[in-house]
């Protein structure tokens, strides 16, 4: 099995909505096609990728380093004992000459490429990627489904209390009975409407959680904390900077119930400094590290690893990015589910068109590969790369 070609393409998936740090006027996603000269039922095999919303396209980094070195490396290399592609040493081949530390935004163009090669892969053994996980690194367990929840309510121009709850409305119509909400775009007071609007609709506070995307300082995290403590929400997701470790370990002393953090942690080594310095707690906080944005499975990998050795569960880990990608990942390796966006980012978020949501839950197609084939907006847009 051998690459033939990388083919990448940039494009937009702008709208008008907004969360407390940014807006997505500008949004784009880079998507690659490895092209092998493996033939399966007389087809080339051919693996797709993309990256998920929040960083944006990495056409730069991928031409002038990583599908450079992944094309340029001596092919046998690049295979496992089957012949096939091995992600792992096409990982090492792509970081050589990279320095340790300061991930910066290669580690999207990485998780792009790794995305396509473990499409590749699955699809040269002829099985789903969920499967060739759970048989390779999970003793052949698996999930039948796996929970997801609808993440949205994002701030828009002119977008009352009553669209929210639309929103909402729909997304239980589709089959969620969890969901997520944007908060500290507003001031408290009007967040705190719009928290109440939403329970309204879903009823329960425990099919509720709240996103912060990192605007608050510790002060206001907590005096948010204080407000909400209460209501028994799902999650309290991403309430302070990222990178800054201290103060979530303040904030978790004071805000007993569930958090959320780790959409911007790009590496095993800053998933590990969360682990070790930002007082999470493993019997409730949730992980939500992007594989497509962080290097790839072969580092998710590692960090599954690195959560092992330090007394979390897998189970802990709910990834975002609403992709296919993590959605094999969750089910192959029990995970504790996948974020989803029935509503926003198209194509690139939700899941196969044949395989609806119900009671939260969602199968996964027996199509070799991650499914992209099975996801008819998707598959227009990568159609045309290869
Ligand atoms: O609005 C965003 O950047 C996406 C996000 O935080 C999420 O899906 O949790
Ligand atoms: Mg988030």
């Amino acid at each position: 099995m051998r690459i033939v070609a990388v083919r990448d393409i940039v494009s937009p998936i702008r709208s008008n909505i907004a969360n407390a740090y940014i807006d997505f006027s500008q949004m784009t996603a880079s998507v690659v096609a490895i092209e092998t000269d493996l033939k399966v039922e007389g087809k080339a095999v051919v693996g797709y990728g993309f990256n998920s919303n929040g960083r944006y396209a990495q056409h730069g980094l991928l031409n002038e380093r990583f599908i450079k070195r992944l094309t340029e490396t001596k092919p046998d290399s690049l295979l496992d004992g089957e012949g096939l592609l091995d992600p792992g040493k096409c990982w090492a081949a792509m970081m050589a000459n990279e320095k340790p530390g300061g991930h910066g935004e290669r580690s999207v163009a990485v998780g792009v490429l790794d995305m396509a090669l473990w499409d590749a892969v699955a699809k040269a053994k002829r099985v789903p990627l969920w499967k060739l996980l759970a048989d390779r690194y999970n003793g052949g367990q698996y999930d039948d489904k796996a929970w997801v929840y609808a993440a949205g309510g994002y701030y828009y121009p002119g977008k009352d209390l009553e669209a929210l709850q639309d929103e909402m409305k729909h997304y239980l119509d589709l089959g969620y009975s969890c969901v997520k909400m944007k908060v500290g775009g507003v001031p408290l007071a009007e967040d705190l409407k719009r928290i109440g609007a939403v329970l309204n609709i879903v009823g329960s506070a425990e099919r509720l959680a709240v996103d912060v995307n990192g605007k608050f300082d510790l002060l206001t995290a907590i005096e948010f904390g204080r407000a909400i403590q209460s209501l028994g929400l799902r999650w309290y997701e991403e309430p302070l900077d990222p990178l800054d470790y201290l103060a979530h370990a303040a904030l978790a002393t004071q805000y007993a119930p569930p958090l959320a953090t780790g959409e911007n942690l790009f590496s095993m080594q800053d998933a590990r400094n969360l682990i070790r310095h930002a007082g999470l707690r493993a019997d409730r906080d949730i992980l939500q590290f992007d594989p497509a944005l962080s290097y790839g499975l072969v580092e998710y990998l590692r960090t599954l690893e690195m959560l092992k050795a330090n007394g979390w569960s897998p189970r802990r880990c709910v990834p975002h990015g609403g992709h296919q990608f993590a959605l094999n990942i969750a089910v192959g390796l029990q995970c504790g589910g996948n974020e989803s966006y029935p509503q926003v980012f198209a194509p690139f978020g939700g899941f196969a068109d044949d395989c609806p949501v119900a009671d939260g839950r969602v199968t996964l197609p027996e199509t070799p590969g991650i499914g992209f084939e099975r996801k008819a907006d998707l598959w227009k847009v990568m159609r045309e790369i290869a």
